[in-house]
Order: C-alpha cells, then structure tokens, then sequence
C-alpha cells in the first residue's frame, strides 16, 4: 500500500501525478484545526505533508501520529516549530537551491526601483502629471558606485553580492555569525560587525531568516545609526525589524526610503503608514514569485518528499540528524 501524505497547497498537474504515483494523497486548503478535524482520518494515518506557508506546530503533530516528513516548498522555514518535529524524529525538507537567483533578482529590483523612484514616477506618469520636462524634484540617486551593506551572506546573499559587484561595481560590506572566503574572494566583500555596516553602506539589505536571534535585529537603534540617506531593504523576514521603528524612521527622515518584500503581518494591512509614504516600494512578498522558479521550488518540494519517505536524505534537509 502506498503511504498516506496530505497536501496543503496546489501543484501543477504534472507535479500532482508525480506525488500520486508513489502516495495516497489527501489534498486539504489549509491546517487550520477546522481542517484538520473535517479530514481527521487523513492526518490521523498521514506519513507526509507537502505544502507551504501554514504553521506546523505541536498541536498539529499530535493529529498527526504517523508523520515521519514534512516537505515545506519554501527555503526558510521559520513558521515550522523544529524543535517539536525533532522531538517526533519528522524530518524537514526545503527548497535551498530552487529559488536563490530569482530572490536576488528581487532584491537588486527593489534596490533599483527606491533609488531611482521607478514606481512613484510611474504612477505620475500615469496620473498625467508628466507635462513638462521633469526637474530635480523627479530625480533619484545612483546605485552604481555605492556601497551595499548585506546583512545575512548566504546563499542569496551571495547571489546579491555577485550581481551588486559585477553589475554596479558596488563595494560590498557585509554580516553574518561567521566570514564568507568567498564573498571576499569573488566579490571583495568586507566582513564588518553589525554598527559598522549599518554606519558606512548607502543601501543596507536584509535577508536573514527569522530566528529568535534575528527577531527585532533592526530597531530604533540600528535606524539611528544609519545614514540619513540610507536606503533600506528587506527580502528576508518581516519581524526581522521591528516595523514601527521603520515607520518612525520613514517618517522622521532618519533614512531615505524603504524597499520591503516581507512585513511583520502579511498580507500588509492596508491602513499601514508604509502605504501611504511614496518613498516606500512595498511588494507582495513575491521573492521568488516566477512561474519557473515557483515551478522548480514545487518540483523540489516532491522529490524531497519521495526521497525522504524512503529514507533517502542526501540534501534539502534542515534535521538530517533525526534521520
Ligand atoms: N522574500 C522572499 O520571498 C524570500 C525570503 N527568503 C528569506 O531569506 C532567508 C535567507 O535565505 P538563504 O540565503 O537561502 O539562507 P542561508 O541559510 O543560505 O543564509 C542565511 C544567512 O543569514 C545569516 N544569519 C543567520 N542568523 C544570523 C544572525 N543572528 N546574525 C547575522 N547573520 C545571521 C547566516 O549567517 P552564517 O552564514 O554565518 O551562518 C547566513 O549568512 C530565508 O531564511 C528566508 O527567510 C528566502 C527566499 C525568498
Ligand atoms: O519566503 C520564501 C521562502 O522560500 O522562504
């Protein structure tokens, strides 16, 4: 009998049919305890889970007596509750590699789009206010020649450096817990504490993921140290920073501008300052959002569910050591 999985997200036809090929699937449209009590029986005998974007906490674990893997189609993994998985021996597979690339792309867009205004001019070209040529009050600033200070030099971090470096010849700071030989190697990036980068970059981009060490790593204090012409982006987690101390440093020109992808309530309510700041470039969390990138991520996602119900765990895997 093939073992039982259930699946909280949708998946291209192709991929659906791969997954049914070696499981019996239950599709739900979410983990809500409402779902979960409607399909109990489902979870009750599922060895698999395959989805993205729910909370996967102990009280879902104890519905889910026979769960030996989860398989999340993301790479961070933050609204996962490891240390319950790890006390069940649940493994936990992600989708590191999938998504790298496209997420830098994003970041250098949202570096690109506050620096030069490219949303704001544009809505005032479409609002019919281009009737002139423009003058400094359309203007932006430069990305080429600036320095970007990266907090988090990772795998995407990395890519963000490849493209900052080569493409906009852009000196490159960085942090991390630990020095990168290959930032410094290929892109000359220099490793510098925390106050340092946030005191000497033009644009200070996060993308760490959401931990209780990098809970609030960006605050009042930390806007305070930076440039009053800084401009500030995160691609990584929203509570990374702590949002109302964004606001009040938007709103009190202690920086630039703010590009966000990641907020601490998402979707983003819409009565937020942040909307209403034309200086803010605010994205629907679409980091890695490409159809073929959201395709491989899915893909991915399968295969290390195939590979880890049959005790084959050689990468993607966050708690190898449960095995
Ligand atoms: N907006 C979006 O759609 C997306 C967002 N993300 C987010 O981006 C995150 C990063 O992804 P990825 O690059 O693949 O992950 P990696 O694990 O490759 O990199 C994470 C980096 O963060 C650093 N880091 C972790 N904790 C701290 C800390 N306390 N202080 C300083 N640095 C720290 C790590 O340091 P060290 O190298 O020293 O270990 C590492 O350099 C994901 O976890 C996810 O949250 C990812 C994809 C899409
Ligand atoms: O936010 C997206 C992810 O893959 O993590």
């Amino acid at each position: 009998m093939k073992p039982s999985v259930i699946l909280y997200k949708a998946l291209p036809d192709d991929l659906q049919k791969r997954l049914e090929e070696h499981f019996a699937v239950t599709q739900v449209k979410n983990l809500s305890p409402e779902t979960v009590a409607q399909h109990a029986d489902a979870f009750a005998s599922a060895e698999g889970l395959l989805g993205s974007s729910e909370k996967v906490d102990s009280a879902l674990l104890e519905k889910m007596p026979k769960l030996r893997a989860t398989s999340t189609i993301s790479v961070g993994y933050d609204n996962f509750d490891v240390d319950a998985l790890n006390a069940r021996k649940v493994l936990l597979m992600h989708t590191p590699t999938a998504l790298t690339e496209t997420v830098a792309d994003t970041l250098m867009a949202l570096v690109l789009s506050t620096a030069r205004r490219v949303v704001e001019v544009a809505e005032r070209v479409k609002a019919g206010e281009w009737t002139k040529s423009i003058g400094p009050d359309w203007f932006g600033v430069d990305v080429h020649g600036k320095t970007l200070g990266i907090v988090g030099m990772g795998r995407i971090g990395l890519a963000l450096a490849q493209r900052a470096h080569f493409g906009f010849n852009m000196p490159i700071l960085y942090n991390a817990r630990r020095q990168h030989k290959e930032a410094e190697e290929r892109f000359n990036g220099r490793y510098c504490d925390l106050d340092t980068l946030l005191q000497e970059a033009d644009y200070v981009c996060l993308i760490l993921p959401l931990t209780d060490e990098t809970h609030h790593l960006i605050g009042k204090a930390e806007f305070a140290k930076m440039k009053k012409s800084a401009i500030f982006i995160n691609a990584g987690r929203g509570p990374v920073v702590d949002e109302k101390a964004l606001i009040e440093a938007l709103q009190n020109g202690e920086i630039h501008a703010a590009g966000l992808d990641v907020f601490e309530q998402e979707p983003l309510p819409v009565d937020s300052p942040l909307l209403t700041m034309p200086n803010v470039v605010a994205l629907p969390h679409i980091g890695s959002a490409t159809h073929e990138t959201r395709y491989n991520m899915a893909s991915t996602a399968v295969d290390n569910l195939i590979d880890a119900l049959n005790g084959k765990v050689e990468k993607n895997c966050v708690n190898p050591q449960v095995k």
